[in-house]
């Protein structure tokens, strides 16, 4: 039987306080971060040294006594590791050289030759799975398709994924080969860090709000019921979440349709209406804002009772709606978990 609280709620146990972790809890906000990352030279240094990538996840473990670790990684290393160019511009975030055309999409690498680039990261988690406290589940993740895709094909965030929007519309043949082709490499991913230790995996859909109707089942749930799908074949105990970003109605049914075993929700819908419309079919995780980490004071501590609330009789792991933010006070993380396992 699952011991580990998240493992519990995954398995759909409703606990009588939830478990919890914070998306980017390894991060900016963090003294101790900054200095690793500072030894390491810079960000995508430091997803690269196992080690150091190994000590930053281990750093809010240590500081907050979290019920889950997450691999400290990037979504975008697996285009990397399937040929595209990468880099990280400071203060302004990702670059890719583009996908654009049949021709750019010709001269990426295969499923098969991702393990070469993405090895250190299997390493880190190894070195994970013999570090952490017996009682924290460590989670692995990757970018569903559609998110990955839309930096491949814009070279770089954007506000509403117009340039992979226009492809998807212009030359629906490449667009179609690029989901399918981060399908597969992401299973095979995914695969690679079950093996070498990785309890739960996660897929970050974070752009999943600009898929409207058919677009969302082609190129959200589709290829997210894929990934399950195969992993669950190869891993059958291995818990999956997913978090397909500002959803919205999308978030109804999405635990059936893709056989996750948890939904992760974002602020812009209340705990309440996903209580009612989400946490029905299975486990989901979420969803103070991330606002109350900069802020704090009593409206941190109102919120989170409500999130805690809302999601009291179902399976429930208590997270943030988004990544915890650069300019966030540390002492307000301490104030949310007081909050919930204190009072
Ligand atoms: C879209 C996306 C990316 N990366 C990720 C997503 C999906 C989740 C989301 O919507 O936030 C996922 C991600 N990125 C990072 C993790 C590690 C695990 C964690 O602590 O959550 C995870 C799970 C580290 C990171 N990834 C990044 C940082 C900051 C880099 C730094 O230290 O300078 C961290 C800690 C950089 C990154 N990486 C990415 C962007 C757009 C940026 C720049 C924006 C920013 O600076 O916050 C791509």
């Amino acid at each position: 039987m699952a011991e580990k609280t998240i493992l519990r709620a995954l398995n759909g146990e409703v606990l009588p306080t939830p478990p919890i972790w914070m998306m980017r809890q390894a991060g900016r906000y963090l003294p101790e971060y900054r200095a690793t990352r500072a030894k390491a030279g810079d960000f995508l240094s430091l997803c690269y040294n196992p080690e150091l990538a190994a000590e930053v996840t281990l750093q809010p473990i240590r500081r907050y006594g979290f019920d889950a670790a997450i691999l400290f990684a990037d979504i975008l290393l697996l285009p990397q590791a399937l040929g595209a160019d990468l880099w990280f511009v400071t203060g302004e975030g990702p670059r890719l050289s583009t996908v654009t055309s049949a021709a750019d999409f010709a001269k990426l690498k295969t499923r098969d030759d991702i393990h070469e680039t993405l090895n250190p990261i299997y390493e880190t988690v190894g070195i994970l799975n013999r570090e952490l406290p017996s009682d924290v589940t460590l989670i692995g993740f990757a970018g569903a398709p559609w998110t990955v895709a839309t930096y491949m094909i814009a070279g770089r965030g954007t506000p509403d994924q117009g340039p992979a929007h226009a492809l998807k519309d212009s030359d629906r043949e490449t667009f179609v080969k690029l989901i399918d082709l981060l399908t597969v490499s992401t299973i095979e991913y995914l695969s690679k860090q079950v093996e070498a230790g990785a309890e739960v995996v996660k897929l970050f859909d974070s752009w999943a709000g600009s898929l409207k109707g058919a677009d969302f089942e082609d190129f959200c749930v589709e290829p997210i019921r894929q990934i399950v799908s195969e992993l669950k074949a190869r891993f059958p105990q291995l818990p999956v979440i997913a978090f397909p970003r500002e959803a919205g109605d999308g978030y109804i049914g999405f635990h059936e349709k893709t056989g996750v075993d948890c939904v992760a929700i974002d602020n812009s819908v209340s705990p309440e209406w996903a209580a009612r419309n989400v946490q029905i079919a299975g486990c989901v995780q979420g969803n103070l804002a991330s606002k109350h980490m900069v802020t704090g004071g009593q409206a941190l501590i109102d919120e989170t009772r409500q999130v805690v609330e809302a999601f009291r009789n179902g399976p429930h792991i208590f997270n943030l709606g988004h990544g915890i933010t650069p300019d966030a006070d540390p002492e307000n993380v301490a104030l949310m978990i007081e909050t919930i396992r204190g009072g």
